[in-house]
């Protein structure tokens, strides 16, 4: 099978690092600020430490293009994170130096290239520190396209009663889930469209990370009357793909006009959703574009279905 070691390896790390995000969030961990005042917290910087760990010991010669990187927590100033930091990352890496800790999250500091993976220690850190959604999304992208992609939803249950879900991808051979606790994968695919007032959507908990009016006023236009769910992280990908949601909408923000969506916040969800045979593009239909950049400049929110409905939508945001 292609990508067998990349999906294994990939599939080991980020459960490692969901182990410890859920091991920091039974302490309630206070949220630092980054310089762009979004939320960080030790485990986001935990997580990328183990996942760069094992991708640069399997992968040595593999770009890791990641969210996080180690400067802030490298300063005298945030001595006590730093010490949280590798006492959490020690919990499951014991003999690990603070020095190799901040190494491996500053592995993550990679460019754009022809291979290179992208990584997402905690997508949804809000929701992390809410105690709802996020995610651990890792991808590996070749000459622009998602060859692999994995996601951990450390409290999202879909089949199982045990909070936990991976979802993983590879391009070409369909899209898996299974639960944690369970432990053995199985193929997902979107849902089909009986009736299209009755279809299931997802939204963003957070307003100012897409448009919610209007969201709304294109599930009037398309014909949708059920309330959307909302929930934080790429876990939304993970919904659409396993069926129980046929759409996922992003306008862009009416406040963040120049706001240019990370290629870690899409990469592993994206795949998840193609190869469970649905569809994600851009508002105007286009493909997100993967090859260029860690901002995705060309895109303009994001359309994420089960095929079926995809082109109705765009057609409704067109008019
Ligand atoms: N104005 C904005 N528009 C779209 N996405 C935004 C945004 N501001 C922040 N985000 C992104 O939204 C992500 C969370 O997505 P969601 O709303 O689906 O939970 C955040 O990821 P992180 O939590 O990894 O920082 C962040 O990258
Ligand atoms: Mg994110």
């Amino acid at each position: 099978m292609a990508y067998e070691q990349e999906k294994q390896v990939a599939m080991q790390a980020t459960l490692a690092a969901a182990k410890l995000c859920q091991r920091v969030r039974q302490d309630i961990p206070p949220a630092m600020e980054k310089s762009d005042k979004s939320p960080v917290t030790v485990a986001d910087y935990g997580a990328q430490s183990l996942v760069c760990k094992a991708l640069g010991e399997a992968f040595p010669n593999d770009p890791i293009v990641g969210e996080e990187d180690a400067t802030a927590l490298r300063s005298p100033e945030y001595e006590a994170s730093r010490q949280k930091v590798v006492s959490y990352v020690r919990e499951i890496e014991a003999n690990a130096s603070e020095t190799e800790i901040l190494n491996w999250i500053d592995r993550g500091n990679g460019q754009v290239a022809p291979r290179f993976w992208t990584l997402d220690p905690i997508d949804g850190t809000k929701g992390f520190l809410r105690q709802d959604q996020y995610a651990i999304a890792l991808a590996l992208i070749e000459d622009g396209e998602v060859k692999v992609g994995v996601m951990v939803c450390p409290a999202l249950s879909l089949t199982s009663d045990d909070p936990g879900t991976l979802f993983v991808a590879v391009r070409g051979e369909g899209s898996q889930m299974m639960a944690i606790t369970e432990g053995e994968l199985k193929p997902i695919r979107v849902c089909g469209v009986e009736d299209v007032s009755k279809l299931r959507v997802v939204e963003s908990v957070e307003a100012s990370h897409g448009n919610p009016e209007q969201q709304q006023k294109l599930l009037d236009a398309v014909g949708i009357t059920t309330p959307s769910l909302h929930m934080d992280s790429q876990a939304k990908y993970g919904v659409v793909a396993a069926g129980d949601a046929a759409l996922y909408l992003r306008l862009p923000s009416a406040d963040r006009p120049d706001y240019r969506e990370n290629i870690w916040d899409h990469a592993a969800g994206a795949i998840v959703v193609e190869e469970a045979g649905g569809r994600v593009s851009d508002m105007y239909g286009q493909p997100l574009d993967f090859s260029r950049d860690v901002k995705l400049r060309e895109t303009r929110g994001v359309i994420v279905s089960n095929g079926i409905i995809h082109d109705r939508v765009l057609e409704a945001l067109k008019r």
